[in-house]
């Protein structure tokens, strides 16, 4: 099967997707997830000026050579512009490959190792009530399992906190937009929202809640402590991970599951943190480190240890990341969860999909390949449009801070 054309598809239906096309002499398509939140047209021109020109010719089949070529041959390794890049051309491969075998992808990595997916859902509020409120709707809907972000007294925006809809959207501005930021009045909230949702919820729904690498790791150390009566699933991205020893320091006052890996982009960024057992939840996705291939190898490390995967899923992941994520967590045998925020209406009509969700469980279905189309004719109608993720600052001073 032979790759005969490939092409980069930008379109912005409420929010920006690049989507990379793939065509073969069979006449069978693959498609995959190229992008990258706030920075598009690098992967765009990344693939478009630099990798579909190495494309045209080569075996469709051989998808681990095509991967390794990518990586080893460009000499310039790792980093979200290339992974991300090398995850599209790999997402689209296992889509043709499982085309060609007539089967969904989930069969083709090794069948089904559960009956759906458990995913989570996003409960956002400007303040505690709100909050609480949004956790019980989502309760509600059938979710077993829900974020909690809620505002903090006296800071005006903060992450997470979006306008009380199903559809927050972080890369909101032509600029970014900038927040403001205070760790103390965080770390006195916060242990409060928890007391309220738990509360309300009762002890059989899974919590979680993401730190957005706010804080230092004695601080996170305090908050994962101050958390435990609440029994959260995980405490996510609790500091900057740059600096994988970081998290032996939390590790060791707390009992609170620890998540990390939605900035990683290969098995490198989380070699450590797993090997030392310093975290709970591995959260590389499909799209930035490396596609279907090069998440397999991260999850079977992380098996050894045993490190569970809870994949990134936020809406900036276009819906063909999200199949092709919900085959790949339907087989993994160390599944822990998968991130599920909701794609509007437009999306979903440019990207039409096999996967459903039910009663808090979301199935990939059984199209064959990853099952995810795009209505190029709808998707033109909807062209780039330059968005930002924010940037965060200390309220007392300015200083530029973690987002
Ligand atoms: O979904 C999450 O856990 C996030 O932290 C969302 C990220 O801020 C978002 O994907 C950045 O592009
Ligand atoms: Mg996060």
């Amino acid at each position: 099967m032979k790759i005969t054309a490939a092409r980069v598809i930008v379109c912005c239906p409420g929010r920006n997707f690049v989507t990379l096309k793939i065509e073969t002499d069979q006449g069978l398509t693959g498609l995959g997830d190229a992008t990258l939140n706030g920075r598009e047209l690098a992967v765009a021109s990344y693939l478009t000026d630099h990798v579909i020109p190495c494309l045209i010719g080569r075996d469709a089949h051989q998808i681990e050579d095509i991967w390794q070529y990518l990586y080893r041959g460009a000499y310039w390794r790792r980093g979200p512009v290339t992974m991300s890049a090398i995850a599209a051309v790999d997402t689209a491969l296992w889509d043709l490959k499982a085309k060609a075998a007539g089967m969904p992808l989930y069969q083709l990595l090794g069948g089904a190792s559960r009956t759906g997916v458990m995913v989570y859902g996003h409960a956002n509020g400007r303040d505690i009530a709100q909050t609480v409120d949004e956790v019980l709707r989502y309760q509600a809907q059938g979710y077993k399992a829900i974020r909690a972000q809620s505002g903090v007294p006296g800071l005006e925006k903060v992450y997470g906190v979006g306008r009380g809809t199903m559809f927050y959207e972080p890369a909101d501005a032509d600029l970014p937009s900038e927040h403001d930021w205070s760790t103390e009045k965080y770390l006195r909230h916060t242990p409060q929202l928890f007391d309220a949702v738990r509360r309300a919820v009762g002890p059989d729904i899974h919590l979680l809640h993401d730190v957005h690498h706010r804080l230092t790791p004695i601080e996170a150390a305090r908050l994962g402590k101050d958390l435990e009566p609440y029994r959260l699933f995980w405490m996510e991205d609790a500091t900057p991970a740059e600096n994988q020893e970081a998290f032996r320091l939390i590790r060791q006052h707390t009992t609170t599951p620890l998540a990390v890996g939605e900035v990683f982009n290969t098995v490198w960024d989380c070699k450590d943190l797993i090997q030392n057992q310093l975290i709970d939840y591995i959260r590389t996705t499909v799209v930035h480190a490396g596609g279907i291939t090069h998440l397999r190898r991260i999850a079977d490390l992380a098996a050894l240890y045993p490190v569970r995967t809870g994949s990134h899923g936020a809406t900036d992941l276009s819906p063909v990341c999200m199949g092709a994520a919900l085959h790949f967590d339907l087989w993994v045998p160390n599944f822990g969860i998968q991130e599920y925020m909701r794609h509007t209406d437009e999306t979903d009509a440019v990207f039409p999909h096999a996967y459903t969700f039910s009663d808090g469980f979301l199935h990939p279905g059984e199209a064959t390949g990853h099952g995810v189309d795009i209505d190029e004719a709808l998707a033109a109608k909807y062209p780039y449009q330059r968005a930002y993720l924010p940037v965060n600052r200390q309220q007392h001073d300015g200083t530029l801070w973690h987002w």
